[in-house]
């Protein structure tokens, strides 16, 4: 994909409390294609159990932290380092920054091994994410429904994800918003997702 295509026009959403950018194809089907491949199988993907009501719960798809190695992450009362830049990461790392004019030191990666595979009602609003997080989020592979709600009004919006796309998610909306990746228990193929995030750096 040339830098000409990438600049194409994004989607963009006159949702209040929220800024949401979406670029469909950011990444061309061959690259997307190649990327899934790659990923799934040279990283090493884990389960971790988060506490929810007192009991622990292994997460319902893999996951794997990547970034700067100060760029610590809290998760469920724990602080994880990340691992290092995998090479084609980092080169997407590189160019999302130039294009969206903001750094970013890490990335959540999940894999949705099939629909069953899942993520419930949160917002991306930790203390070391800052006050208004850029979150730029890029999806391979299985098309999937993303959906978001307001947390004081009854206001929602679905979105479908699909292979090589790119969202970027700004100013209040983790304040105000959250999302989910629903099941769908039909679908049988995988998914990749990569939030890229600038966390402030843990000394
Ligand atoms: O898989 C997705 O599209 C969403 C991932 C997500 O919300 C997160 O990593 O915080
Ligand atoms: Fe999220």
């Amino acid at each position: 994909m040339t830098r000409v295509d990438r600049q194409l026009k994004p989607e963009c959403w006159q949702l209040p409390d929220a800024h949401l950018l979406l670029w469909r194809g950011w990444l061309a089907e061959p690259e997307a294609c190649a990327g899934y491949q790659q990923l799934v199988q040279q990283l090493a993907w884990q389960q971790p159990s988060i506490r929810l009501f007192g009991r622990e719960h292994p997460i319902p798809r893999r996951q794997v932290w990547m970034g700067d190695s100060t760029a610590h992450y809290r998760y469920s009362g724990t602080s994880f380092a990340p691992e290092p830049w995998h090479p084609l990461v980092a080169m997407w790392q590189q160019q999302l920054s130039q294009q969206l004019e903001r750094p970013f030191n890490s990335v959540l990666l999940n894999w949705y091994r099939a629909g069953t595979d899942h993520m419930g009602w949160h917002a991306d609003n930790e203390p070391e994410l800052g006050p208004e997080p850029g979150i730029a989020s890029l999806s391979l592979g299985q098309a999937r429904r993303f959906d978001l709600k307001h947390r004081y009004q009854p206001w929602q919006l679905q979105l479908e994800l699909g292979h090589g796309d790119l969202l970027f998610m700004s100013g209040s909306t983790q304040q105000y918003w959250l999302h989910r990746i629903p099941k769908q228990s039909r679908l049988t193929a995988g998914r990749l997702n990569l939030t890229f995030r600038y966390i402030v750096p843990f000394v």
